[in-house]
Formats: structure tokens, C-alpha cells, sequence
């Protein structure tokens, strides 16, 4: 018999017992714009989920949807109402016309099991936690000031083979003074190993494209299909990564000999955090678990994009010189949630709506850049506007854009810079023997930050010319 996954059983047992439930069906979560383009084929129940699921690809199946229908459509994801946009001016309405209506995230249920307390930054409601947890990552945790700072950090960090590893552990030292992977010569890598796999579940558990989050209001799909406990599985093994980094931290005020922490003598993340709970204008009280959930918010969006980042860059220079930020976004997909009605090119969007902006589609589109697939420097030495990382027009989201844009885009581009001119300065690189440029692999895992589905190897050696004692 062939192996159906849990998932496609679950969608041929929703498909086939569609029509009880068409009776029930009022279309209330429909937007209410007739005239929305709109897929066919929306069967009750999964309205349009068996037109994405197969692929589990859906910036490349919307992308192909919005070249038929337009760049604003509607479809119906289970019970959630999803209005996809892919163009970069109605990006701009989005993030930044109507930026406050469209200041929500989903609510996923991987995001509720992700948070110790309530939900830290990233899938915070908009409101007034958010706006004080963001402030605080803004002005306490990313300020200018402490980027700087890791800048020292960043030149002790050398001599590491592994991407991953490596982006960890300056992610770390640099935001909590600790080294993560300390042992990790002598265990072979297995650490690294291991909480790269973490990642990689929980970055495709917070996709948004599971069934479990298509019918959040039902809490039965979500465990027969398997997602509820896979889900609660993935974060509990993230979460006993950061109260890892909690107890180093805790330790790290007796390891008062380590270069690490004479080098970078002020406060950790975790100390900052601390300090600012203890003060009494807090508009909202930082419990210790909110306090929990943004440090894992801080260490989950702060390491995987970098780290994503990082091996597409090594990969399109393994293949040949070419662009990497804008032909692979770390989010393909940037969601967000309509917290009233509002109007987007003529269309009512109703309240409670997913809104899903393709930044795939946007960063490829040949009317923004001519030759999107070609490797072409020189567009941006015309095009002030992006080198700056202003990107008054949308264009190129690499971090997002508006309220909820990336606050950490200067430590993560510092990071991924010093990270990559430590590698390509200390090591040269070459593809396996018998593999060439040509078969590196370019196809991506669609997850909150996506990564190659292939992993990149690469085989290092050390630069003779470089000197490692100076
Ligand atoms: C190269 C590295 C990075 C990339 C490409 C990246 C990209 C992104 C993107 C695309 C978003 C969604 C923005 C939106 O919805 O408009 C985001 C959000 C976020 N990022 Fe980053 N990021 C990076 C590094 C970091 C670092 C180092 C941190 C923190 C230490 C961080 C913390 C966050 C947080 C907290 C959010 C959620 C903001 C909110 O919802 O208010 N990111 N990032």
C-alpha cells in the first residue's frame, strides 16, 4: 500500500467528508470583495490548501497564481483567510501605507508553544507588550552601541570550519558572553550537529503551512495529523537550549578570566534583560517567563537567519559570484495580520485576514531588475537607495519592512559579514572532488528562515598566507 503521510490522509478525509460541512459553511471568513481574484478549485473545508500543500512551496505556487490572477488575490487556507500580495507597491501599502492595520502576526500554534510566557517580539500581538518588548530589543539589546561592541568579539572568533557552528557560537558570545559549542572540537561536532537539527524542525514548524495552523480553532487536526505533538516536541527541545544558555550565563560571572568576558566586560543580553525587569516605569511587568521567551526569540531570529544567510552566500560563491540576499530572502513569505478593515487596491480586506507579502516573487521580478537572475553589481551602484538599506520602494526586503521589521538587521548583516570575511580570509574553499559547480543544489526548504534543502559542503583549507598569530 502506498505510505500516505498523516497529513495527506487528513486532506482526503476533510475532501471527502466536505459536503456535511458544506452545509455549515457561511463563508463568514471570505473577505467581503466580490471581485478579489481568487483561484478555482476551493473545495469546503481546505478551501484552497490542496492547490499548495503537495509542493510545500508556497511562494513558488503563489508567485505562478499571481502571473494568472494578478498581484493581489485571495485564497482560503482551511479556515484561514489569506490575501497574497506581489508587487512591490502594494508591499508599500502594507508596510507602510496602512502599516498599523497590518501590524499583527498569525496566530500560530507553533508560535504559542515557542513562548515560555506570552509571545515575545516576533509573534507578538501588536499592542502594548509588543511595543515595550520591542523597544527594549530596539534600544537596549541592537542599539548601534552594543553591535559595536561585538565587533570585538567578532575578531577572537576565527579558525571555525563549520558555518553553523560558527555563526552560533559568535552569535552567542556576542549576545550572552557565553560559547555555546565550547566543547565542540573534542565531541566531534556533535552539539553543533545537533542543534542545527533543532533549528531546521522548529524553523518548519513556525512556517505557517501546517494543518495544525489552518484550523487553529479545532484542536484535532493539529494532533491527528501529528503537527501538535511534533511541535511540542521541536520547542521543547529549543527551549532546553536557552535554559542551556541560562545556566552559562549564570556561571559566567566566575569565569571572570575569560577572554571572551574581559574583551566584553559590559552586560550580556540575558543581564540587560534583567536590569530593565527591575525598573518600575515598565509600561507591562517583564515576568520571568516573557523575560524566557525573548531571549529564545532573541537566539531563534537572531541565529537562524544568519546562519540561513550565511551558507546561501557560500553557496552562490561556490557556484559562481552572484547575488544572494535577494534571490534567496531569508523569509519568502513576510506574514502579517489585518487587525481592522481596510482597503488595498480597491479591495475590502476584512479584519482577521493573513496577510502574506511573496518577497520571493517581489526580488525576482524582472520589472523591478532587469535580468533578476543575473549577477549584475553594478544595479546596485546606481541605486542609492538599496545600498543604503533605505529601500524606499520595496524592492528588496531582505529584513522586512515597517513596525515590524527586522530589528536586528545591523547585528545580523555585521554578523554575517565579519562571519564571512573570517571564512573566506582564512580558509580557501573548494567543492568535493567529483562535484561541480553545476550540481550544487539551489532548492530551498520553505521555513520561517529558509534554508538550502541540501546542505552545503564545502571542503576548507587553511590559507598558508594568512597568519593566525600576529
Ligand atoms: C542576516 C540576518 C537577518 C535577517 C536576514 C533577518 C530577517 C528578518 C525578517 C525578514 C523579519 C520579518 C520582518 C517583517 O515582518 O517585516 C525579521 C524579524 C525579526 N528579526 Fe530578523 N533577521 C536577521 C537577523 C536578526 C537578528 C541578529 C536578530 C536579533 C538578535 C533578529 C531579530 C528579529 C526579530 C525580534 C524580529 C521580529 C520583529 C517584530 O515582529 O517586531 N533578526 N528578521
Amino acid at each position: 500500500m502506498a505510505n500516505f503521510s498523516p497529513e495527506i490522509l487528513f486532506l482526503s478525509f476533510t475532501a471527502s467528508t466536505a459536503i456535511l460541512y458544506m452545509i455549515n459553511n457561511r463563508r463568514r471568513s471570505r473577505p467581503n470583495s466580490p471581485s478579489l481574484p481568487s483561484p478555482p478549485n476551493k473545495l469546503p473545508i481546505i478551501g484552497h490548501l490542496h492547490l499548495f500543500y503537495k509542493e510545500r512551496k508556497p511562494h513558488k505556487s503563489f508567485a505562478e497564481l499571481a502571473e494568472k490572477l494578478g498581484p493581489i488575490f485571495y485564497v482560503q487556507l482551511g479556515r484561514v483567510p489569506a490575501v497574497v500580495v506581489s508587487s512591490n507597491e502594494l508591499a508599500k501599502q502594507v508596510l507602510k501605507t496602512h502599516d498599523q492595520v497590518f501590524a499583527s502576526r498569525p496566530n500560530l500554534l507553533s508560535a504559542k508553544y515557542l513562548s515560555v510566557g506570552p509571545a515575545a517580539v516576533t509573534f507578538s500581538p501588536y499592542g502594548a507588550y509588543w511595543r515595550q518588548a520591542r523597544k527594549l530589543c530596539v534600544t537596549e539589546l541592537l542599539s548601534p552601541k552594543r553591535v559595536n561592541s561585538f565587533k570585538v568579539v567578532l575578531d577572537e572568533e576565527v579558525n571555525r570550519d563549520l558555518i553553523f557552528a560558527f555563526a552560533t557560537d559568535f552569535f552567542c558570545l556576542a549576545a550572552f558572553g557565553v560559547r555555546f559549542l565550547e566543547n565542540e572540537e573534542k565531541e566531534e561536532g556533535q552539539k553543533s550537529r545537533y542543534l542545527a537539527s533543532v533549528f531546521v524542525e522548529v524553523e518548519e514548524l513556525l512556517t505557517g503551512f501546517y494543518y495544525g495552523d489552518f484550523f487553529s480553532e479545532w484542536v484535532w487536526p493539529g494532533w491527528l495529523t501529528g503537527y501538535t505533538p511534533r511541535v511540542i516536541k521541536g520547542t521543547r527541545n529549543l527551549l532546553n537550549s536557552v535554559e542551556e544558555i541560562f545556566d552559562k550565563t549564570s556561571k559566567r560571572k566566575q569565569l571572570l578570566d575569560t577572554s571572551a568576558l574581559l574583551l566584553h566586560g559590559n552586560e550580556n543580553l540575558i543581564e540587560v534583560l534583567r536590569r530593565v525587569q527591575k525598573r518600575d516605569d515598565l509600561d507591562v511587568p517583564i515576568t520571568d517567563d516573557s523575560l524566557e521567551s525573548i531571549v529564545s526569540d532573541m537566539f531563534v531570529g537572531g541565529v537562524d537567519p544568519s546562519t540561513a544567510t550565511l551558507e546561501w552566500i557560500m553557496t552562490e560563491l561556490a557556484r559562481h559570484p552572484r547575488e544572494s540576499m535577494r534571490l534567496h530572502p531569508v523569509s519568502f513569505l513576510i506574514p502579517r495580520q489585518s487587525s481592522d478593515k481596510c482597503t488595498l487596491e480597491g479591495y475590502e480586506i476584512p479584519a482577521k485576514t493573513r496577510i502574506l507579502i511573496n518577497n520571493h516573487a517581489i526580488g525576482r521580478d524582472p520589472k523591478l531588475f532587469e535580468n533578476p537572475h543575473d549577477f549584475i553589481p553594478e544595479r546596485f551602484q546606481q541605486e542609492d537607495d538599496i545600498k543604503d538599506f533605505k529601500d524606499e520602494d520595496f524592492r528588496f526586503m531582505r529584513f522586512g519592512g515597517g513596525r515590524r521589521g527586522c530589528p536586528g538587521y545591523d547585528f545580523g548583516l555585521n554578523a554575517v559579514q565579519w562571519a564571512l570575511a573570517r571564512l573566506l580570509n582564512h580558509f580557501d574553499w573548494a567543492l568535493p572532488r567529483g562535484v561541480s559547480r553545476g550540481d550544487v543544489d539551489l532548492q530551498e526548504v520553505y521555513g520561517f528562515a529558509a534554508r538550502k534543502r541540501v546542505p552545503l559542503v564545502l571542503i576548507p583549507t587553511v590559507n598558508k598566507d594568512y597568519d593566525f598569530n600576529p
